[in-house]
């Protein structure tokens, strides 16, 4: 059989080592952010905003009010809302002035990302820093196994669902309790 390049565990090996090192305060700061906000504007790009999208859909199951920037549903964000960022490098830049708006109304920025120092990141009230390489670190000898941003992308899957069970707790939900508030026309 040909020798494979990695073995599918060293992607879980690197994926497990990435988000160990995640700090459990700065997953409590989002939860609390989240939790003081009167509504919750969740914006990312590409795949970081896919997850985005996630991580909005269960906030809304758990009877947040939470709105996915770009949708032309969502409303205008004032001051007592956060506007959650996830974004690798920090830098995107629909994504900055985004952020630029959120700040000019004085709501709240609570930015997931690679980069503290970012653009973004020097607007943000709460950072949560994911330690992954980026998609600018693509070709360098410390990059992940995996190319460009996989790495940050699948750690911010799971902090976010990890940021959820936080919420779960300190809101007294369960599962079924949020299952009853699933779309019921898919
Ligand atoms: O997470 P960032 O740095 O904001 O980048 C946004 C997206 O841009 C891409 O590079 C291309 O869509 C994705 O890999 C990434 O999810």
């Amino acid at each position: 059989m040909e020798k494979k390049m990695h073995e599918i565990s060293e992607v879980l090996e690197e994926l497990c080592k990435t988000v160990k090192r995640v700090s459990y305060e700065e997953e409590t700061a989002v939860a609390s952010a989240i939790q003081k906000a009167k509504r919750v504007f969740v914006a990312g790009s590409g795949r970081s905003g896919l997850i985005a999208s996630c991580f909005a859909m269960r906030l809304m199951q758990s009877g947040i009010t939470a709105y996915r920037v770009g949708e032309c549903t969502t409303p205008a964000i004032e001051a007592d809302d956060l506007l959650l960022i996830t974004s690798g490098s920090g830098e995107t830049g629909a994504l900055v002035k985004n952020a630029e708006t959120a700040k000019k109304v004085g709501a709240k920025i609570a930015l997931i990302t690679i980069y503290p120092e970012s653009a973004i990141g020097k607007m943000a009230d709460v950072i949560l820093q994911i330690a992954a390489s980026s998609k600018f670190d693509e070709g360098k000898k410390s990059h992940s196994i995996q190319p460009m941003g996989s790495l940050f992308e699948q750690s911010l899957m799971i902090c976010s669902d990890y940021i959820m069970m936080i919420l779960m707790e300190q809101l007294g939900l369960t599962g079924e309790s949020m299952f009853q508030r699933h779309a019921n026309l898919e």
